[in-house]
């Protein structure tokens, strides 16, 4: 799906809520969007939605199934929780079995039978959550999905989204508590005020006082936001990050040797071990992206030795070296 040139305004004098945001979103894609009160968040997931449409620009390549979950479920309808779910599975042509699944999964049996308006907020943030999951959505956007929600709910959100993501869909979902943690693979956006431009952005990692700001990889022609290159990690225009073999480029970051991040030892600590692992060549940049986003240190990115040369008993193609937390 490509956000291409995207502009909004609620309405025709008022200021713009989101100026031409470009970026890409892939299958298989776990997209985070950051960004302080105001800032433009709801508003993008709701144009990745389709529930807003751009004032300028375009959304591309929508997937056909799109499942929403808004910040706050529309509680004020003459449903109770399982006719809503069976009405929006009909409409979708999802079969009454996906009902049942998601009212036990969620745990929402006990509630059933419960006007939506006499629900609890949590309770029903977890119906809004279940119909969006009644078909399988190629693309799942979650607003705030953590608000509301009790402890085991919230556990189930990153497996959720690690399942829709393994059967090819993408996934956008806003945070504002840090649970990004939960979220493995997860490509970070990050909503600017102001000038609501979107960057892919990771988790700071602390860098030692006086140690240089890394040099980042860059999309060919792409222009660098300004304090862009002094995060760490941070790579340039909005999708660069998770463009597979953006920093497998001569001289980024996932080239031999050149993995480290500043200001962090080279060598594993007594608490940690060292997990070998292959990867294709072309996908060696995106790999570190995701290892450190996952909040593993990545050691260093060697090349698989050439035939003519004695292979090391742990060599392999493309080999990256990942390491545990
Ligand atoms: N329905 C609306 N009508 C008019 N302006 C709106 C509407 N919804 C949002 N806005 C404005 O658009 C801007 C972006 O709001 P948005 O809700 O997208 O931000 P957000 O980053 O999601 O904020 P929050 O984290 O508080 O939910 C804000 O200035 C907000 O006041």
């Amino acid at each position: 799906m490509l956000f291409d040139g995207v502009w909004f305004r609620y309405a025709r004098h008022a200021p713009w809520a989101l100026r031409e945001a470009v970026a890409t979103v892939d299958p298989g894609d776990t997209v985070v969007v950051l960004g302080p009160n105001g800032a433009g968040k709801s508003t993008l997931l709701q144009l990745a939605a389709g529930v807003l449409r751009p004032v300028r620009g375009a959304v591309r390549n929508r997937p056909p199934v799109v499942g929403w979950v808004p910040e706050r479920f529309p509680a004020d309808q003459p449903f109770t929780a399982a006719g809503y779910l069976r009405a929006m599975a009909a409409l979708r042509r999802a079969p009454a079995s996906a009902v049942d699944h998601w009212i036990d999964r969620l745990g929402l049996g006990a509630h059933a039978g419960t006007p939506l308006g006499a629900l609890s907020k949590g309770t029903a943030q977890k119906v809004g959550l279940a119909q969006a999951l009644l078909a399988p959505p190629g693309l799942l956007v979650l607003d705030e999905p953590w608000e509301g929600l009790d402890a085991h709910a919230r556990t189930l959100v990153p497996q959720i989204v690690a399942e829709v993501t393994a059967a090819g869909g993408a996934v956008l979902v806003s945070d504002h508590r840090g649970e990004i943690t939960g979220l493995p693979a997860a490509v970070h956006w990050s909503v600017t005020s102001g000038a609501l431009k979107i960057r892919p952005t990771r988790p700071a990692v602390p860098r030692q006082p006086g140690a240089p700001a890394p040099s980042v990889p860059r999309q060919p022609g792409a222009a660098a936001e300004p304090g862009a290159a002094a995060e760490p990690g941070a790579a340039g225009q909005a999708g660069a990050a998770a463009e597979p073999g953006a920093a497998a480029e001569p001289g980024a970051a996932g080239q031999a040797g050149a993995a480290d991040q500043p200001g962090e030892p080279a060598r594993p600590g007594p608490d940690e071990v060292v997990v070998e692992i292959a990867v294709p060549r072309a996908e060696a940049g995106e790999a570190v992206v995701r290892l450190r986003d996952s909040g593993h240190r990545v050691l260093r990115v060697r090349q698989a030795p050439t035939p003519d040369v004695r292979q090391e008993p742990t060599g392999a193609p493309g080999a990256t070296e990942g390491e545990s937390r």
